[in-house]
Order: C-alpha cells, then structure tokens, then sequence
C-alpha cells in the first residue's frame, strides 16, 4: 500500500479539495482506501484574483508570480492539514488551479495550452514530500487535449464486467467518460469529452441575482421554482461547441462570464423571472449533456454515474433523470466512491502511476497520438544538519 495525497482546485475556484489515499495494484488493476478527505476554501481575496485571471484581467510578471506562489502555499497548507493524525504520506499528486485552458485546433494552433498555478517544487519544499504536478502538459504535447484526465482513473475505479456505463461530473464545466464492458478491448472503446457548462454559468447567475449574496443555488431549489424557457434552451444549444466531436476540452474561457453576459442578455426578450432564468440555465447544463451523448456515444449507456458538485443539485440530478429515462441516474457514492472527491483521488492516482512508470491518458478521451506518463517529479530539498 502507498499513501498519497490528491489535491485539486477546479474550475469552480471554491477551494481545495484534498483526499489522503491508500493505493495498492499496478496499471487499471488498483484498489484505493479513502483514508481522509476535506475541502479547504481558499481566502475570498486569493479566490478573487483568481477569478479575475481566470475571466481575462491582465496582470504582470510579477502578479503572476505571486499569485502561483500563493496558490502553491495555500496548496501545500490543505497537504499538511490533510495528513494530521495519520502515518506520513509517500507521495502528492496536485493538480493546481487552472488559469488558462486553450485546446489545439487544427489547423491553426495544433498544439493547445493549459496553465495550472501552484507549482510543485514549492509544494515538495513545504511539505518535505515528493510532489508530482503539471500533468496536462505531456498530453498537451503528445497533441492531445491535456483533458479530460480522469477517465483513466474512472476506467480502473468505475467499470464493470457486465454494465456499459457513463461517468459525469458536473463541477464548473461537466466532462463525461463512457466506460463500455469491462472485457476484450474495452479500453480502446472508451470515450470521454467535456460536455460543456456544468455549474458555471448557474454559479455565476446565482451572483449576479443576489449581488454576491450567494454563490450557488443549493440542492437547485430556487431553479426547481421556476420553469425552463425551451425556445432559449434550444437557441443556446445552437453553440459550436456542442456540435464539435470529440476529442474536446473546455473551460471557463468559453463558459464564462462573457458568456452568461449575453444569455442575459438573449433572457431579455422573454422577461424571464430569476427562477426561470435559473432553471433555463440549468436545463442548459442538462439538455448539453443529453444532447452529446446522443450525438457522440455508440450507444447509451446502462447506468448514469453523477459525481461533482453538481451531482448535489437534485433538480438538475432529477431533469437528467427525466430526459434519459430508462438509465438510472444514480452518484458515484452508490457504487463506492466518493462523488465529491474523485477528482482528488484521481490526481492521488495520477501521481502513484507516474511512480509505477504506467501512463495516466487515454488517447481515446484526450486526443493525443499515444499513451504517455503524466506528471513532473519534484523532490523536496534535503535539509543538511
Ligand atoms: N448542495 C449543492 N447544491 C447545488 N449545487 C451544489 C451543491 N454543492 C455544490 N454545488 C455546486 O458544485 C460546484 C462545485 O463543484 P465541484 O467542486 O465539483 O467543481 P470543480 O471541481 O471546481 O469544477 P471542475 O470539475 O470543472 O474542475 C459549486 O460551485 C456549486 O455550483
Ligand atoms: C483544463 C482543466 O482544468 N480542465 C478541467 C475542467 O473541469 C472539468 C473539465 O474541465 C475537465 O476536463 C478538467 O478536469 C478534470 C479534473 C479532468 O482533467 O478530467
């Protein structure tokens, strides 16, 4: 058994979710023991500038520097708190907070781009404990997406030999794996796309109507109170993106706040309530996905996996329902693994395959011409007496 820790921040900026993890096995042959898990919000300042770089604003040299810095000592903070109380961790897998997403697209940029902040040697010199991050980067230059990441993880932890399954997370932006049978050459038959807005747009509505009060809307009630407009839905579902084959990547460059500025904007003309612009914005999260696994999938999938935040959104959970039935939707709580730290576990993961020397892509999902190992090393400083 190797201890690892996971940590990521993901595109919704809420925080650190971090996950001390016991890994045992070898390449899609492993069992992981969640030993603790806890979320670890960042300073409203720190998750401000973030935000702020992550919509566009402009900043030096120097601001970047610092704010890597940061985000690098918040990073290796939440290491520290997580593995209080137990046996000392072999090993970090940290993600970082990505500031920048740009996918490749042919012919023009053929080579995409991703920045995540927080870097590794500082987190290794915190922490005194080998950190491995920067993980999209190898797939990025193999001529891949660098994303989705976790549908390798999702293929060891998640499939089944006798069920077809799809995976969804919903965090900010919603990424889907299809797992199909576990047996003969399975892998090869994985697909995996991010599937557009998850929570984003909702989040960022749910600020705008209460002037900051608010962040999100709990469990979906207050778009459970009003009703979707369909003409908008349909309008918004006319976007390129959702008519792009996979492989595709996304962030919140896209589904941003310029983006929620013109469905704003688009709502106008139907007078919508604050309810029903929410429950037109989350049936958008809903339809896109649908509509991609109707356009994209081989076939549907047998049973629906939800983990992420928005998995927490009962009345998003229960429109995906609707719009998919007969295929259960169910968390990935329901079959053993935690839906609000998968994400987490799977950088634990990343990082104890990079160890093993095992690849952490899957071309199929990413778009890269072949398997590569994830991740740069960094060892911790060794003190000398
Ligand atoms: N109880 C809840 N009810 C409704 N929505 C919720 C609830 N809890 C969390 N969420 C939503 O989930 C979001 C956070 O999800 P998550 O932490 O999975 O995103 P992320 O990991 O930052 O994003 P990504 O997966 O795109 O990187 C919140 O911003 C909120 O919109
Ligand atoms: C560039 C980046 O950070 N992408 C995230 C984002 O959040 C969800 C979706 O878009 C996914 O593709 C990816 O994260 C997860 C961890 C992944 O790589 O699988």
């Amino acid at each position: 058994m190797t201890l690892v820790i996971g940590l990521i921040s993901g595109t919704s900026v809420d925080g650190i979710d971090a996950a001390l993890v016991d890994i045992s096995g070898t390449d899609l042959d492993i069992k992981i023991e969640l030993v603790a898990r806890a979320t670890y919000p960042y300073p409203a300042d720190l998750r401000e500038r973030i935000l702020a770089v992550c919509a566009g604003a402009a900043i030096s040299m120097a601001q970047l520097a610092e704010l890597d810095d940061a985000i690098a000592c918040t990073f290796a903070q939440a290491a520290q708190n997580i593995q209080i109380g137990h046996e000392n961790p072999t090993l970090i897998g940290s993600h970082g907070q990505t500031v920048y997403h740009k996918p490749p697209s042919q012919p023009i940029t053929p080579i995409g781009y991703s920045l995540q902040l927080g870097r590794g040697e500082s987190i290794a010199n915190q922490t005194g404990i080998t950190t491995v991050s920067n993980f999209r980067v190898a797939d990025i230059a193999a001529g891949g997406h660098g994303a989705p990441l976790v549908p390798r993880i999702d293929a060891a932890l998640l499939s089944h030999p006798q069920e077809a399954r799809c995976i969804q997370n919903i965090g900010g932006i919603g990424n889907v794996a299809y797992i199909p049978v576990r047996r003969d050459n399975w892998l090869e038959k994985i697909r995996a796309w991010d599937t557009g807005p998850g929570n984003s747009l909702l989040d960022l509505a749910v600020e705008h109507l209460t002037d900051g009060a608010k962040t999100y809307d709990e469990n979906g009630s207050w778009a459970a109170s009003g009703t979707p407009c369909s003409p908008l839905v349909e309008h918004w579902l006319s976007q390129d993106y959702f008519y792009l084959p996979p492989p595709k990547s996304t962030g919140r460059e896209l589904f941003g706040v310029d983006y929620l500025h013109q469905c704003l904007q688009d709502a106008q003309a139907y007078q919508l309530s604050p309810a029903d612009l929410l429950a037109t914005l989350t049936e958008l999260t809903v339809a896109s996905i649908v509509h991609s696994y109707r356009t994209f999938l081989p076939q549907m999938p047998q049973r629906l996996l939800l983990c992420g935040g928005g998995s927490r959104n009962l009345y998003l959970k229960r429109r995906l329902q609707v719009l998919l039935e007969p295929v259960p939707v169910v968390t990935t709580d329901e079959v053993g693994l935690s839906a609000d730290f998968k994400e987490a576990i799977a950088f634990a993961v990343l990082a104890y395959w990079r160890f093993m020397g095992t690849p952490g892509n899957l071309p199929t999902a990413t778009g890269a011409r072949q398997e590569v190992l994830l991740g740069q090393i960094h060892s911790p400083l060794v003190v000398s007496a």
